[in-house]
């Protein structure tokens, strides 16, 4: 039975540990599928090729209200498509040789099939040629998570898509329905609707995006109805397949109803692999959401045992699983001798986008957060349509807002809905984490006039601070 110094499971954030300071370690890798994981592959890379063409579709559409007419003569799906993956496919290549081929990796040994815990420190990955059990003194779970889909009865027999199938499809639909309100949910509805498809969303709930604070929920629920079907309240009570696509019967408000669609894609959230994986065999506690339960410095209750990113990190995010694989780096090189001390994760401010239309941008505690938390708090909203940039935009719908801790003006939560939301709230994020209280962030520097980061400033200065 082969014996390693360490085994990674996962080529996501987990392929990015390895480099020459492990290589005179015995080291495998274990990949069940393509190399570079969910983000590369079918995750926030390609979603995000798709919403910049996307963008520009629907340009056409905020244009004429500024005296600017244009139109789109057409959207060529498989070009946009097959120059995405062209590029996504040739890279996942790359890395897959690079481990399997090159010098650099010549202690590397690459296992390509599922890996299944049956013993402790022991793992039998499935190859195509039969298993083999391998062992080792030290693991890395990075095994990320899987789209999961509902209970409905009948729908485990449609053909219903999810994010790992939808964006390789041949043609666009001239209908999609969407089960589902969550980020997925918005990025998709945004991409095919920009596309011209007829996008139908099914959410369980009265609001879109639900876990973001409730005014940038609302904002966004009323804009996104604008352009799709949105049918709120809903339960979906059964699927089918209609021969020439897939219709759901619906519970609701006004009762019962069929919607129909040429494709379903089904967003309604992930769930980790350790299930998978069988973590459990090798003594690894797991939470009661399913996630690997691991410390600060993303220990296992199992010495040696490390996990990171998806499988254990209930935010499911990818610069989370990249901080996450760095703190467990470091903590093996601890481990080996190399470095000296270890170190934890920071998770004290972690923020999240939505690249829907519009996008969204979050840091910290939202309004419910704060209130459930007895944390006492002011807020301050600035519109983008009271900023010159915001004028030169005539923007009538998106915001900025900010709460803070009135007796040290330290911001303890952001919420941006509008245009450049991703980049605009990545001062805030440094404000917080390097603890600037407001009025020195609004004041101790310049904002370049007219530009959008005075947003940012005038959100700032409204700040009803003691
Ligand atoms: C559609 C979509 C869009 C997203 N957009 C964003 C975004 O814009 N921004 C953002 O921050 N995050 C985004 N995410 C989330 C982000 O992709 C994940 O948080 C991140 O990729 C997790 O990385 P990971 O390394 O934990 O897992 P993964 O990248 O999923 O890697 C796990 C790897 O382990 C392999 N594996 C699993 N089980 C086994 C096994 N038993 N044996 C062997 N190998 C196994 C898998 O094949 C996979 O390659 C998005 C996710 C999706 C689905
Ligand atoms: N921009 C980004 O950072 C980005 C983009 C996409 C995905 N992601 C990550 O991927 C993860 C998964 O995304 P997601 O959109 O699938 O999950 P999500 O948790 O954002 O949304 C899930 C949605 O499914 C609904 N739902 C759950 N069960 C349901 C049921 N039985 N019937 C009907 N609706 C149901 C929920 O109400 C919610 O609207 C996210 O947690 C996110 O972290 C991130």
């Amino acid at each position: 039975m082969p014996h390693y110094d360490i085994v990674i499971i996962g080529t996501g954030s987990g392929n990015s540990i390895l480099d020459q300071r492990f290589a005179d370690r015995k080291v495998a890798i274990v990949e069940k599928g393509v190399f570079g994981g969910t983000c590369l592959n079918v995750g926030c890379i390609p979603t995000k090729m798709f919403v910049h063409p996307a963008d520009l579709a629907a340009t056409p559409a905020s244009a004429a209200r500024l005296g600017v007419d244009e139109t789109l003569d057409g959207v060529r799906w498989r070009d946009i498509r097959d120059r995405i993956f062209g590029r996504i496919d040739a890279i996942a290549a790359g890395g897959r040789e690079y481990r399997i081929e090159h010098d650099d990796n010549a202690n590397v040994t690459v296992y390509e099939g599922q890996g299944r815990f049956t013993g402790h420190k022991e793992l039998t990955v499935e190859l195509a040629g039969g298993t083999e059990t391998i062992t080792a003194d030290r693991f890395v779970l990075a095994a990320g998570g899987r789209a999961v889909a509902p209970d409905v009865p009948g729908l485990a027999e449609t053909d219903f898509h999810t994010s790992d199938t939808i964006m390789r499809i041949d043609e666009l639909p001239r209908r999609l329905v969407i089960l589902g309100s969550g980020f997925i949910a918005a990025e998709f509805a945004h991409v095919f609707s920009a596309f011209g498809v007829d996008v139908t969303m099914i959410a369980r709930s009265g609001a879109m995006l639900r876990a973001e604070d409730e005014d940038v929920s609302r904002r966004y629920t009323a804009l996104a109805s604008q352009r799709i079907d949105l049918r709120l309240n809903r339960t979906t009570t059964l699927a089918r397949n209609t021969g020439t696509g897939v219709e759901l019967d619906l519970e609701g408000p006004g009762g019962a109803e069929t919607v129909e669609g040429d494709l379903l894609l089904v967003a309604t959230g992930r769930r980790s692999n350790a299930d998978l994986l069988d973590v459990e065999a090798t003594g690894v506690a797991v939470t009661r959401s399913g996630h690997v339960e691991v410390d600060e410095y993303q220990r296992t209750a199992v010495d040696g045992i490390y996990a990171l990113g998806d499988i254990s990190s209930p935010a499911e995010l990818k610069h989370v699983a990249n901080h996450e694989a760095r703190v467990v780096q470091h903590n093996l090189l601890h481990d080996l001798g190399v470095e000296d001390s270890p170190v934890t994760v920071d998770h004290r401010f972690v923020p999240h986008a939505v690249f829907g239309s519009p996008q969204i941008a979050s840091v910290g505690l939202t309004e419910r957060d704060a209130a459930a938390q007895g944390v006492a708090y002011v807020t301050a909203t600035q519109d983008y349509g009271g900023i010159a940039y915001g004028w030169a935009m005539e923007d009538e719908s998106h915001f900025a807002k900010l709460l803070a801790d009135p007796s040290t003006g330290r911001l303890i939560g952001a919420h941006i809905i509008g245009p450049q939301a991703p980049t605009l709230i990545q001062p805030l994020i440094q404000a917080m984490s390097f603890e600037i209280d407001a009025r020195s962030m609004a004041r101790g520097q310049y904002w370049i006039h007219p530009a959008m980061p005075e947003l940012i400033e005038n959100a700032l200065l409204n700040l009803p601070l003691d």
